[in-house]
Parts: structure tokens; sequence; C-alpha cells
């Protein structure tokens, strides 16, 4: 399964039509006039998984399969509008870039996924850089973008939108843009609001979605007939996971149609479960409003006797909140994670664990993700499944399931007087505007987002990989959900810290957790996310 071409001369081919879509491009550093493609058996399968994997041949170094070099390459439009004329990018003239030592970022600029290597290792996976290329493919009194937010709240998503609109009209000279109001379905069900510098000046400053959020409602097709009638061709599309797979279904259907449409999605998440990125915006915003509540609980259980704080973290699958939240507080006694499962009772289980805790400290103040423990509430409340619109679960209540528990356990069984305070602050921590540094995240997501569109890339997300800034397919970002290993060292870490147990006593339990972290549908090429 081995494709080999040679070039020439200097002018290279447009070689993508002739790429399998399943093969990756390798290449070495020194220019070189061979390029050859090859399916490469030596990544784990996943690689391979509904992914396109092109390189835009003619602007790529020449290959060589020695250096097992993988580029994971974003779709670009002259893939299917060869004719496509280019222009000069306007950010020549910027005065913003006026001193930059190197204004346009080059084609032959990439971000390897894997940064830690051992000597003679292979070179890996490695993604597009993202920034201002030196030409672009749409005029800028031609562009006439959108830009829509879908899924649940994050601090961030506002400053996403201002940056978008401001990049757009400041970078390119972009004058119009459109708010899709509610999400997916606004594309067919609501009025548009037109969006200037003006309009979203302060919009950063607050919480929230400008432009109103949904769950459900994706319809492919009603989406792009709207996109077509209404002459958009930049489509930016900020949402979680569940977003993602609809903005991939997006650019697929306008490949189809062959319209000049560049999508582009902004990766937002308070749970952090986005694979491949380095962490989402807004999670450091919410870890930071984490430790209020988190220091609340402990004020309570300080003041009495036997003082049991529980706090409730927004984390679906993936605990990352509750994690670093626990790591950066050091009054939380125990960190409970979806990835973790833990038991209550009997030797090693959290019962055990607590009255260890009053007995020493008089007492404690436990974490817990929202998404921890479902599978043991479910049991014992009998509860069936239900799912929103979107086709998410419904998580119940652990957090109060829990006060519940430890409260019938001391009172009835162990006969002590405890004081249970618990906490839910999930919805207040979603909704605060993000802090400095995610405000400066947000920026870079935007006018990169923006940079990608204007350079005719599309189907692609934004995103740093080891704090560098690319275009990522977006097939890439939601075959996986990024979850918190407990084979890393970020868990082992907290459990240092906390001194809590592990709750991996069980015969064969330490195995199950390794089977399903090899196994699941988790982002296993990510080995420290944080
Ligand atoms: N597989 C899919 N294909 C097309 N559209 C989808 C898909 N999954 C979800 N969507 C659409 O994406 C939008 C948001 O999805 P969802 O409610 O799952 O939130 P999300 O983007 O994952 O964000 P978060 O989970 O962080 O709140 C919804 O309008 C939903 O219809
Ligand atoms: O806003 P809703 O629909 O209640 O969704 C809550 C869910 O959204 C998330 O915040 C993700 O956006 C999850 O942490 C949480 O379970
Ligand atoms: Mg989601």
């Amino acid at each position: 399964m081995e494709a080999s071409i040679s070039f020439l001369g200097s002018t290279k081919p447009n070689l993508s039509s002739l790429i399998p879509s399943s093969n990756v491009l390798h290449r070495r550093d020194s220019p070189l006039p061979a390029l050859k493609l090859k399916k490469v058996s030596v990544f784990p399968k996943i690689l391979h998984q509904n992914r396109l994997i092109r390189a835009q041949c003619s602007d790529v170094l020449a290959p060589n399969e020695d250096d097992e070099f993988v580029l994971e390459d974003v779709p670009h439009l002259t893939k299917f509008l060869p004719d496509l004329p280019s222009y000069p990018n306007p950010l020549k003239e910027s005065q913003a870039y006026a001193i930059v030592k190197q204004t346009f970022v080059s084609s032959q600029d990439v971000v390897a996924q894997n940064i830690v290597v051992q000597k003679g290792s292979k070179r890996g996976v490695h993604f597009r850089r993202a920034g201002p290329r030196e030409r672009v493919y749409f005029r800028s009194d031609e562009v006439k973008a959108c830009i829509v937010t879908c899924g649940g709240l994050c601090p961030g998503i506002n400053t996403v939108i201002r940056e978008i609109v401001c990049g757009l009209n400041n970078m390119y000279g972009v004058n119009n843009i459109l708010g899709i109001q509610g999400g997916y379905r606004g594309f067919y069900s609501k009025n548009t609001m037109t969006l200037t510098p003006k309009v979203v000046n302060d919009i950063h400053k607050r919480g929230g979605t400008f432009l109103q959020t949904s769950r459900g409602g994706h319809d492919t097709a009603k989406i792009v007939d709207n996109i077509q009638d209404r002459g958009i061709n930049q489509v930016y599309i900020i949402g979680g996971d569940g977003t993602q797979k609809g903005a991939e279904k997006i650019y697929q259907e306008v490949e189809r149609r062959g319209l000049q449409v560049a999508v582009s999605g902004i990766p937002k998440t308070i749970d952090n479960d986005i694979a491949v990125i380095d962490k989402s915006f807004g999670f450091d915003t919410a870890v930071e409003e984490a430790q209020r509540a988190i220091n609340a609980a402990h004020v309570e259980v300080e003041s009495v006797e036997n003082g049991v704080g529980i706090v409730k973290l927004m984390g679906r699958y993936s605990g990352f909140i509750a994690m670093i939240a626990t790591l950066a507080n050091r009054d939380v006694d125990c960190c409970l994670i979806p990835e973790s499962p833990f038991f209550l009772e009997g030797n090693g289980g959290l019962f055990e664990f607590i009255e260890h805790r009053l007995k020493e400290n008089r007492h404690m103040v436990i974490v817990i993700a929202e998404g921890a423990g479902q599978d043991y509430v479910a049991q014992s409340m009998h509860a069936s499944e239900t799912k929103d619109e979107s086709g998410n679960r419904l998580l119940l209540d652990v957090g109060l399931w829990l006060t519940q528990q430890i409260k019938d356990h001391f009172t009835n069984v162990r006969k002590m007087t405890i004081n249970m305070k618990y906490i839910d602050p999930t919805y207040m921590i979603r909704a605060i505007p993000s802090n400095a540094s995610d405000n400066v995240y947000c920026t870079l997501l935007a006018q990169s987002a923006v940079h990608g569109a204007m350079a005719g890339y599309s189907g692609f997300t934004v995103g740093p990989v080891n704090s560098k800034h690319a275009y990522i397919p977006i097939s890439r970002v939601t075959e996986v959900t990024n979850t918190v290993k407990l084979t890393d060292r970020m868990w082992a870490r907290l459990l240092a810290s906390t001194n809590q147990p592990s709750f991996l006593t069980g015969e064969g339990a330490l195995q199950s957790v390794i089977d399903m972290e090899t196994q699941g549908n988790f982002d296993n090429m990510k080995i420290s996310s944080i």
C-alpha cells in the first residue's frame, strides 16, 4: 500500500486528488525532490478511524518514510474548488504587524503532538501551526461570516464572539458578520443579528453567551440550506464535542455541495473533555471560582464539631475541574471523579476514610464531580436513564445522594453526630465571565480561527497543542473523549496531596482501570493533559 511520487523542478503539482484519504504523509526537514505516501501501521488504530488525513502536497516539505513524520492536515477549500483565486493577505499592510519579524506562518510550520521524546524515537503526529497565511482565499468585501454558539455555557464564550468580530473587522476589514441566535436550530428557526465591533464591544465582561445557545436541533441539510440561502461563506461554530460533531457534518455537506464556505470550530467545554488540545477555554476560570465554594465549605465545617462538607463541581465524564480545583486548594480531603470508581462501605471505603479524618481533624471536605459514581447512584435509587435533547445522559444528583448516604451511615450505623454541609455551585461557576488569562486564550483562539478561515481552510478546529496554536481536523477532536487518566502522574499527585484512598483495593480493580483506559473511547494519545 505505497504510492511514490517524484517531483522534478521547482513547480510541484497539486497532488491532493492522488492521495488516498486514509493515508498519512511523511516528510523530512531538508527539502528533497521525492514524496512518499504510505499507510503507517505503527500508530494506534485510532488515527485511522473516520479521519481524512491529507496534506496539501504542494506546500509540505519532502518526506522521508524513516522519520515516521505524520501530518494530520485540515481540509482546504481548493481540495474541491481547485480554481479558487487567492489574494495577498491584507495583513501585509497592517500597522499591527508592521514590525513583526515574520507576519505569516509558513506552510512548513507544524506543531508536534508529542514533545516528550527519546533519542531515536519516531517523529509522530503533527498539526498545522495556526496563524495568518501569505495568501487568503476571500476578498474582504465578499466575506459574509456567521457565528453560532451551542451546548452548555462556559466562561469566555462572549470573549470568543467578540474577538472573532473584532478580528475579522480590524485585521481583514470584514463588515458583514451575522450572529445566529439560539444554537444550531437558530439557523432555520430564528432571526439573525448583525454583529459589529461596536455591538460586541463589552460583551466579554458578561458571562453566558450573547447569542444564546441550545441543545438538540442539529439538522445538517436545513442548516446548510440556510447558509447557502444567506450567502454565508465563513461559519464560526463555538461549542463542545457534540457541537464539533455537528460542525464536521456541516463541513461535509458544504464540500458535497461544492460551496466556498470555510467552516471553523472553536472548542468550548467547561469539562475540558475535548481531546488533543491542551485545555479548553474557561477551564481556569472555573477552577478559580470553584475555590470559593471549597473555601466556604471548609470554613463551615471547621467551625462545627464533626463537620463534613461536600462540594459538587461540573464534569460529566471528565473530572478535570474537580481534580485541578482539589490540587489547587489543599483543604480538600477527598476528590471523587467519574473516572475513578469508589465505594462506601468496608475496608478502604469512603465511610472508613471519613471516620478516620473526623477522628484526626474533626472536619473534612469532599469534592465530587457531578458524573462520579453515577452507576452506583442509579443502582441505589433504581433510577432509569434519561437524556437531554442532544442525547447526553442526564445525571442524577450524586452530591445530594452522597450527603444522604453519609448522614444515614454515621447517624444510624456509627451512632455519631455529624454536621453535613452540601454546596452545589455548578451553575454559578459556569455562568461567570472569564478571567484575565482565559480572555487572552479566547482572543488567540478567535484570531486563529479567523486567520484559518481567511486562508481557505475548512472543516478545522483550533486550539493549543503543547502551547502552540494549531489547526486540527474536527474529527480528530471528537472521536475520543479527554478524561483524567488514573494511570497518569497527575492523578497520583492528587492522591499524594490528599492522602485519600485510591479505592482500587478489590481484586483486579487496578487491571480493570488499565483496561478501561486502553480500550475505552478515551484520548489515549494525550498522556498528560495538563
Ligand atoms: N453527533 C452529532 N451530530 C450532529 N450534531 C450534534 C451531534 N451531537 C450533538 N450535536 C449538536 O450539537 C449541539 C450541542 O451538543 P451538546 O448539547 O452535546 O453540547 P456540546 O457541544 O457537547 O457542549 P457541552 O457538552 O460542553 O455542553 C446540539 O445542537 C446538538 O444537536
Ligand atoms: O446546561 P445543562 O443542559 O444543564 O447541562 C449541564 C452539563 O453541561 C456541562 O456543563 C457541559 O457543558 C456539564 O458539565 C453538565 O453536566
Ligand atoms: Mg458535550
